[in-house]
Formats: C-alpha cells, structure tokens, sequence
C-alpha cells in the first residue's frame, strides 16, 4: 500500500482526480489499475478518470488522461482547462498564456483571473483532423467522413467524425433527451470500424450559434461533458452547414456551457469553466481498492 495526495477538479462535471508529478511519483505500470481505483465512486474516490500534471521538456506542463475503465486518451478539453487552471495557481507557470504539452501535440492556453483566482480558460485546441485514417475509421482512404450513412443495431443513420487528437463521431438528433446516448453509444464506441474506439456524441441544432450536447466517453461511459467533443461537434455542424466557419457556437452540455469557434485560421478555440472540488491523500493498495 502506498498514498499520493490528489487534487478532484471539475470543468463542466467532466471530473477527474488529478495527480501532480512535479510532486508526486506514480509508477507507470500501475497507472491503469490506479485510474480505476480512484474514479471508482464506491469504493475510490469517485470521477471520470485520472489526469497526471507532469513536467515537459516541450512545454511547462504535460497532462495525460486515463479514462475510468484505465485506457489512456490522447486529448482531453475538459482536463485541459483543470491542468491550466492547476498549473497558474500552483505556481507551475506564471505568465496566464502557456502550452500544455498533450500526447496529440502541444495546445496554447490562456487563463482569466480573478483575485488570484482562476475562473475561465481558453483553450486553442488546434486544427481537427477530418480524414478517414485519421480519426481513424476503416474505408477508403482520402475521404472525409460527412454525413455518410451508417448501419448498426438493426439502424441506419448519418454519421460525421472528426478527431481533435482524439476520436469522435456525432449522430445528429432531433430532441437531445431522446438521444440513445446509452443504447446506442456503447455499441458505436466498440464498433470495428473504429479500430482504437470512438467517443460518441449526439448533437441537436438549436440555430446557427447553438447546439445541444450529450456524450458516450469512449472509456468512461455517459459523461456530463467532453471538452474535445464539444469542438468535434461544431466542427462536424460546420461541415454539415449547420453552424458557420469562424462563428462563436454555444454548446449546451449536461453540466453546463462552452463556447467555441472553428476560426478561417484552422484552429478550434474553446472557452470554459474549470473548478476545483477537493484535496487529499488517496491510499492505494495495489489494484484491491476497485
Ligand atoms: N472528457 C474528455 C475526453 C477524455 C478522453 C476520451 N474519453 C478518449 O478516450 O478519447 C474531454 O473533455 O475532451
């Protein structure tokens, strides 16, 4: 059994329990049994993963996210905002424009403060990847993947993905709270077509400046919000000429509201809270806590 003190944050009830490795040492091989564990509500601490706060040599700061069930994710929205908001007021950086080295690249931060305190982050997410291989979905290579039909469970819908670093795929639905977010989500999720998985989300247009948001986390299930996903779906709104290029779009998600604009630059800018919930130490014993 070993302890490490942990930081719960929140953006939008996205949470995860983060751990600063400028302070702390995990050991790597554990780090998916660890995620479990502590996202476990009844038995750890409860959330929706684990983010590790970790040195750069690219960078000031590093997040990695491990999703409840311990795969690793390339990219994370939500986390990056809480690792902005994490890096200013511990002192990990001092100017309120940053990088934040991610394992999909490097993002630029910028964080609004009041009294010393850090209330809403910007975040420039960089340019989407639209081709096939990319997200990546089998089929034929070169091609976006806009509105293209797509069978399963007896269905047939459309369906346009878009990976922001990570893999994402968007249903359009004509009343959110009908959405089938989790009869249909999990089948998409493991679906072969999408060799590494794919976050799956369901998007109602509101108009040209809003949409309404649900989400199946590919390795965490129904979340009340996805940073990257919330991009993925204005980019997928703009393809499908449902929102304008270089427009700020509100994305109503359960647990609150995001603002993001796909600028004519190729850069997705997503605007958002971050709050921090608790601190603690959390005591590990090797896998037998979940
Ligand atoms: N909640 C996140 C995304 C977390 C990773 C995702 N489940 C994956 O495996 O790609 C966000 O806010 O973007």
């Amino acid at each position: 059994m070993y302890s490490f003190s942990f930081t719960k944050m929140h953006g939008l009830g996205n949470s995860y329990i983060y751990v600063d490795l400028f302070r702390e040492t995990l050991p790597e091989d554990e780090l998916p049994a660890i995620a479990r564990c502590v996202a476990d509500v009844h038995t750890g601490i409860g959330s929706d993963g684990l983010i590790l706060i970790c040195p750069s040599e690219q960078a000031p700061v590093k997040m990695r996210i491990f999703n409840s069930d311990g795969s690793e994710g390339k990219n994370c929205g939500n986390g990056l905002r809480c690792v902005a908001k994490y890096a200013y007021e511990h002192g990990i950086v001092r100017d309120r424009s940053f990088l934040i080295e991610t394992l999909s690249g490097l993002v630029a931060a910028e964080v609004a403060v009041e009294n010393g305190e850090v209330t809403s982050v910007t975040v420039d997410m960089g340019k989407p990847l639209l081709r096939r291989s990319a997200i990546p979905m089998t089929g034929p290579e070169a091609e976006q993947v806009v509105a293209e039909s797509f069978a399963i469970g007896g269905g047939e819908y459309e369906i346009t993905a878009v990976s922001m670093g990570n893999p994402h795929v968007i249903f359009y639905v004509d009343e959110i709270e009908k959405a089938p977010v989790t009869t249909l989500g999990p089948l998409v999720e493991k679906d072969p077509r999408f060799p590494e998985g794919v976050n799956v989300e369901f998007v109602e247009v509101v108009n040209e400046r809003e949409l309404h948001f649900r989400v199946w986390e590919r390795g965490s299930g129904v979340t009340q919000a996805c940073g990257t996903g919330a991009c993925a779906a204005v980019v997928a709104s703009v393809l499908n000429g449902k929102t304008a290029r270089g427009a700020e779009t509100v994305v109503h998600l359960a647990g609150g509201d995001l603002t993001i604009t796909w600028g004519h630059d190729g850069n997705v800018r997503m605007t958002g809270p971050a709050e921090t919930v608790c601190t603690g130490v959390y005591y590990y014993r090797g896998g037998q806590n979940g």
